[in-house]
C-alpha cells in the first residue's frame, strides 16, 4: 500500500518568513495569521535590534503594511490579536528608534490615525465608566463609603493586572534603558501556545508530525484577552486593493539583491536612489518630510488625498499598502531571498545613543513641569471698580467694568498671581498620591466585563503615547496630528453602546453605513493633542501621564523652520505667533502660550482633569469661591438645560394655590414662596423671589418628595433625571479637581467619595419676577436674594442669557458688591451661559476656611425698575448626610491650619468666607448636622405658613 504522497511542512512556517536572521519583505504579506505572527515575531525583534531593518521597512513598504494590519482591526479571535499586537509593536520599535527621516515615514505611513483610534476608544470605556461609576456612588453611597479608599485598593488589582496583562511591556517598553540600550536577545522560532496548536491542528490532515516542545521563552506577548468581533471585510486592508499599479517601479527597487556589506553585516543598505525623498540626509533639511512624490504615499495636508465623489478628500493608501508580490518582478525573488539573509549585528551604535531621545524622555512630573494657566481664563475675579485694571493680554489699562474686572483681576500687570489666602499651593511636588488614583475606572472590579475584551490595552495607550512623544517634536509632522481622522474598524464606540447603553443625550448608533466603514471617506477633523491631553491627568497610570505631557509639551515647540514661532497652545486654535516671542507665555508654568485670552479661556474645560487645572480650580476657590466652567466636558447640553428652565416657567406660571400645595417642609423640600425667605437676616429687606426645592430622588429615581403629577412623570420626570444627572455628575467632578488640585493624599477622589445618597443635594428652580408697576419696592432696600453664602460643599448656577443680577463680594472687601456676568468676556457663545461654581459653607469649613465660600446676592437690574423676570436655577451639591467632616489629608490644607494658628487667626471673618466660618477644630461633625444647623439660621428668621 503506497503511503500518503503529502506530508504536514512545519506548522509554524510560511513559504516565505522572517527569523532572527532574515528579513524577507514578503513574509509580511502572508494573509495566513500564525506564519504571519512568527515572522512579525522575529520582525519585533529585528526592529528592536536593528537600526537597518528599520531603515528598509521605511522603503519597502513594510511600515505601510504593517500600519495596513492595525487598521484591519481587532477580532476577538485570539490569533488575530496577538498579530494585531505584534503589528503595533513593531511599528512602535520603528518609531521609537528610528532616526527622524525615519520617523517620518510611520507618520507618512499614516500612523497617526491608528494611535487616535486607540486614546479613543480607551477614553470612551474611561468615560462610560466614569458615568457608571457616578451613578452607582449615587445609588449605592455605603458601597462606595465604606470601602475605604478605593484608589488605595486599585494599585494592587492593578499590578496583578500587569502581571498579567503586561508582556508587552515587559518585553520592550518598561524601561528607558531597555528601550536606549539593551538589545534584547532575539526571539526563538515561535511555537504555539499548546491550546492554540490544538485548535490549529484539529482537522489536519495528519497529526503524525509532533509539535515541537515550547520554547523556554517566548518574547512576545500571546494574547491574554480577546476583542471585540469585528465583521470580517474583504476589502479592509486597503494594501490588497491595487490600484497604485504606477508605484510599482518605486517599490521594485529595494528587492533587489545587493552582496555583503563590510561591517559583517550580511543585508544591503538602502541606496539614496531607494529612499523617499524624505529620507534622504542631504535633502532632508530642504525638502518638507511629506514631498509631493509618486513614492510618498500622502501628500501634504492641504493637498493630501484625492478628493472622494463626495468632494471630501480621499485618503489615498499608500503605495506599498500593496502586496510585495505586486511590487516584485518574479526574476528578483531568489535573489531577494539569498540576499535579505542577515546576521545579528554586533553593535548598532544609534540604538544605543539616539541624539533624540534625550528631547523626548519623560522626567519626573514636578510642579514646575505642570503647565499653569492664569487665573483670568475662567475666573470671575471680582475688583473694587476704584482700583486699577489692567489688561493682561493687551497689557493695557481698561476701564474699571465690571465685566473687564471680573477677568481681569486674577492677574496682575506682570501676569503673577495675586497673593491669594492661605498658602500658594504651586510651590510642592506633586505628590505621589495623586497617581493611586490610578485608572479608577478601568480597574474598577465591577468594570464592565463585556467591555475589557474591547478596549485597548493599557499597554497600546502606552506604547502609542510613547510613539508621539517621539514623533510629535518634529515641527514639519504637526499638521498629521492635528488633522486626522479615527479608523473605522478600530472604533469601538458601537460595541461600547452596548455594554452601557446610549450615551446620555445622545442619539442612538446605528448600523454602520458603508461610508462610515470607509476610512478614506472619513474627514481629517480630529485633533490628537486633546486625546492625548485625557492622559495627563493623574487617574491614569504615571507612565502614561508622562508621556503624554510629552506630546503636549511637543506641541508648543517653537518651529525654527518658521523662525521660531510658536503656536497658540489652544489646539482650536493653532493660530502662529508673526514674530517670535509675540504670544504671552504663562507666567506661572514659564511654558505654555496663548495667542489671546480667549484662547486660555477656550482651552480650559472641565474634562481636563489635569493637576494644572485642579490646581487653577483651588486658586479660584481659595480667592474667589467662584468661577466658571464651560459645559463643554459636562453633560450638560443646551437644549436640556433650556427644557429644565422650561419646566421651571411652566411651574411658576401656575397660580399661586396650585403652587403651595408643594410648600416646603422642614425636609428644605418643596415651594416656597415671595418673601417668604430672607436670607439676610441682618437686613430689614423684602426678597423678590419664589422657589421650588427638588430634593434627591431614590434608588428608582422618583422624586421622594409630593410634586405635581405633571412634572414627576413621563418625559418630564426623565429630564429631571437627566438634568440632575448631570449636576450630580459635574459637581463630582469638580470635587476631583478640588482633590487634585489640594493634592489630597488618600486619593484625590476624597471629596467625591464621601458625596451620595442620602444627602441634602437639592436642585432649585428660582423664580424672581419682574415689578408691578406701581409696587413699593425701594431700589436700597429690597433684592431678589439677600445676601447669604451657600451651604452645602459647592453650588452649581445655571442662568439665562440677558437676566444678570449675581452680584458677590470681592476678596477683602465686604463693603462692595460685583457685579457677576451671565458671560464672562470673550465667551465663546451667546445663546449658552458657562455654569458658574461656587464653594460652599461646608467645604470652606471642611478645608479650615481655606477654600473661600463667598457672599453674594441677586440683585433688581439697576438700569430698569421693573427689568424682566429672572429665572435661575442652583443645584446644591452636600455630601452624605453622615459623611464625618474631618481633617482633610492635604498637606496644603495642614500648612494653611498651621498658618492659621501661627496667626493667631481663628474662625475666619464671616463675611470673609461666607458665613460657615473654617474648621478650625478638629470636632467631627456630620454634613447633616451642618446642614441642620445653617438651615436652621435661616428658619429662624423665616416666615413660617
Ligand atoms: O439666582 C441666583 O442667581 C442665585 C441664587 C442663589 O444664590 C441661591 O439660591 O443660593
Ligand atoms: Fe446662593
Amino acid at each position: 500500500m503506497r503511503e500518503v504522497n503529502f506530508s504536514i511542512p512545519n506548522g509554524n512556517k510560511a513559504s516565505v518568513y522572517i527569523t532572527a536572521t532574515l528579513y524577507d519583505r514578503r513574509a509580511l504579506d502572508c494573509t495566513s495569521t500564525l506564519p504571519l505572527i512568527n515572522s512579525l515575531n522575529h520582525l519585533a525583534y529585528l526592529t528592536t535590534s536593528s537600526a537597518r531593518i528599520r531603515d528598509i521597512l521605511t522603503v519597502d513598504g513594510g511600515v505601510e503594511r504593517l500600519v495596513c494590519i492595525l487598521k484591519e482591526g481587532r477580532s476577538r479571535d485570539e490569533m488575530h490579536m496577538w498579530k494585531w499586537n505584534l503589528a503595533f509593536q513593531c511599528v512602535v520599535n520603528i518609531g521609537v528608534r528610528g532616526t527622524e527621516p525615519v520617523r517620518t515615514r510611520v507618520v507618512e505611513a499614516d500612523m497617526v490615525p491608528v494611535i487616535a483610534s486607540i486614546l479613543h476608544d480607551y477614553t470612551l470605556v474611561v468615560e462610560r465608566e466614569r458615568q457608571k461609576l457616578d451613578s452607582d456612588r449615587q445609588r449605592n453611597p455605603a458601597k462606595t463609603k465604606t470601602n475605604g479608599p478605593r484608589s488605595a485598593r486599585l494599585p494592587r488589582d492593578l499590578a496583578q493586572e500587569q502581571t498579567i496583562r503586561g508582556s508587552f511591556l515587559e518585553h520592550q517598553m518598561t524601561n528607558s534603558e531597555a528601550r536606549q540600550g539593551r538589545r534584547q536577545a532575539p526571539p526563538p522560532s515561535l511555537e504555539l501556545a499548546q491550546p492554540f496548536a490544538d485548535r490549529l491542528a484539529a482537522g489536519e490532515p495528519s497529526q503524525t508530525a509532533p509539535l515541537p516542545p515550547p520554547p523556554p521563552t517566548v518574547l512576545t506577548s500571546p494574547p491574554e484577552r480577546t476583542t471585540f468581533n469585528r465583521p470580517v471585510l474583504q476589502h479592509q486592508n486597503r494594501s490588497h486593493d491595487s490600484r497604485d499599479a504606477f508605484d510599482r517601479d518605486a517599490n521594485a527597487g529595494p528587492s533587489t539583491g545587493v552582496p555583503n556589506n563590510a561591517d559583517g553585516f550580511s543585508l544591503r543598505p538602502v541606496r539614496d536612489i531607494d529612499r523617499l525623498p524624505s529620507m534622504v540626509p542631504p535633502l532632508n533639511s530642504a525638502i518638507p518630510s511629506n514631498p509631493e512624490s509618486p513614492t510618498t504615499p500622502s501628500a501634504p495636508p492641504t493637498q493630501r488625498g484625492m478628493l472622494s465623489p463626495a468632494g471630501r478628500r480621499l485618503r489615498r493608501p499608500s503605495i506599498r499598502h500593496q502586496l510585495s508580490n505586486d511590487d516584485v518582478h518574479m526574476e528578483d525573488v531568489d535573489t531577494i531571498v539569498e540576499d535579505t539573509v542577515v546576521e545579528q549585528e554586533a553593535t548598532d551604535t544609534r540604538d544605543r545613543t539616539d541624539p533624540d531621545d534625550g528631547e523626548v524622555t519623560p522626567r519626573a512630573t514636578t510642579r514646575d513641569d505642570e503647565e499653569r494657566d492664569p487665573l483670568s481664563l475662567t475666573i470671575p475675579g471680582t475688583l473694587p471698580p476704584n482700583e486699577d485694571n489692567v489688561d493682561i493680554a493687551q497689557q493695557t489699562p481698561t476701564a474699571a467694568t465690571a465685566l473687564e474686572s471680573l477677568l481681569t483681576q486674577a492677574e496682575n500687570e506682570d501676569g503673577n498671581s495675586p497673593a491669594v489666602n492661605g498658602p500658594q499651593p504651586t510651590a510642592s511636588p506633586l505628590p505621589p498620591p495623586l497617581n493611586t488614583y490610578s485608572n479608577f475606572f478601568l480597574r474598577n472590579p465591577q468594570t464592565n466585563s463585556a467591555i475589557v475584551p474591547l478596549m485597548p490595552r493599557d499597554d497600546d495607550v502606552l506604547m502609542g503615547l510613547q510613539l508621539l512623544a517621539y514623533i510629535s517634536k518634529y515641527c514639519d509632522l504637526r499638521h498629521y496630528f492635528q488633522a486626522t481622522h479615527l479608523v473605522p474598524r478600530l472604533r469601538i464606540d458601537r460595541e461600547v453602546e452596548k455594554a452601557y447603553g446610549p450615551a446620555p443625550e445622545a442619539e442612538p448608533l446605528g448600523e454602520p453605513t458603508e461610508d462610515e466603514l470607509e476610512e478614506y471617506l472619513q474627514p481629517d477633523d480630529v485633533n490628537i493633542f486633546p486625546l492625548v491631553e485625557k492622559f495627563t491627568v493623574p487617574h491614569h497610570s504615571k507612565d502614561m501621564q508622562s508621556w503624554a505631557c510629552v506630546v503636549m509639551r511637543n506641541l508648543c515647540r517653537k518651529d525654527d523652520a518658521r523662525g521660531g514661532t510658536r503656536q497658540c497652545a489652544n489646539y482650536k486654535c493653532g493660530k502662529w505667533e508673526d514674530f517670535p516671542k509675540q504670544f504671552a507665555k504663562c507666567r506661572r508654568c514659564k511654558r505654555t502660550k496663548y495667542c489671546s485670552k480667549e484662547c486660555q479661556r477656550d482651552s480650559w474645560n472641565l474634562s481636563d482633569t489635569s493637576a494644572d487645572n485642579g490646581k487653577r480650580l483651588v486658586d479660584a476657590a481659595i480667592k474667589y469661591g467662584f468661577l466658571y466652567i464651560s459645559p463643554e466636558g459636562t453633560l450638560f447640553t443646551e437644549s436640556l438645560v433650556q427644557s429644565q428652565f422650561d419646566l421651571s416657567k411652566q411651574f411658576f406660571a401656575q397660580p399661586i394655590s396650585e403652587k403651595e400645595k408643594y410648600k416646603i417642609g422642614t425636609d428644605n423640600r418643596g415651594f416656597t414662596g415671595m418673601h417668604n425667605e430672607i436670607l439676610d437676616p441682618s437686613k430689614d429687606s423684602k426678597e423678590f423671589k419664589e422657589a421650588f426645592n427638588m430634593g434627591e430622588f431614590n434608588d428608582d429615581r422618583m422624586p421622594q418628595q409630593n410634586m405635581p403629577p405633571w412634572l414627576a412623570t413621563g418625559e418630564n420626570l426623565e429630564q429631571l433625571r437627566n438634568f440632575e444627572e448631570a449636576c450630580r455628575t459635574t459637581c463630582n467632578r469638580v470635587l476631583d479637581l478640588i482633590g487634585i488640585g489640594l493634592e489630597v493624599e488618600d486619593g484625590v477622589d476624597w471629596f467625591s467619595r464621601r458625596h451620595g445618597r442620602p444627602s441634602g443635594c437639592t436642585v432649585r428652580l428660582l423664580h424672581y419676577p419682574s415689578l408691578p408697576e406701581g409696587t413699593d419696592y425701594s431700589l436700597d432696600t429690597d433684592v431678589r436674594a439677600g445676601a447669604h453664602s451657600d451651604y452645602g460643599s459647592i453650588t452649581l448656577l445655571l442662568q439665562r442669557p440677558s437676566q444678570p443680577g449675581l452680584e458677590i463680594h470681592p476678596p477683602g472687601r465686604s463693603d462692595i458688591w460685583s457685579p457677576v456676568p451671565v458671560f464672562p468676556s470673550g465667551y465663546h457663545s451667546t445663546t449658552f451661559p458657562p455654569i458658574l461654581v461656587n464653594i460652599g459653607d461646608l467645604l470652606s469649613y471642611w478645608t479650615s476656611g481655606l477654600l473661600r465660600s463667598t457672599v453674594h446676592r441677586v440683585i433688581f437690574p439697576h438700569d430698569t425698575k421693573a427689568g424682566e423676570d429672572r429665572y435661575s436655577i442652583a443645584y446644591f451639591n452636600h455630601p452624605l448626610d453622615d459623611a464625618e467632616l474631618v481633617a482633610v489629608p492635604s498637606r496644603i490644607i495642614r500648612e494653611h491650619k498651621e498658618s492659621l494658628q501661627r496667626n493667631g487667626a481663628g474662625v475666619e471673618e464671616e463675611n470673609e468666607h461666607g458665613y460657615g466660618g473654617g474648621m478650625t477644630s478638629e470636632r467631627a461633625m456630620t454634613a447633616k448636622e451642618h446642614l441642620m444647623k445653617r438651615l436652621g439660621a435661616t428658619y429662624k428668621h423665616r416666615v413660617e405658613r
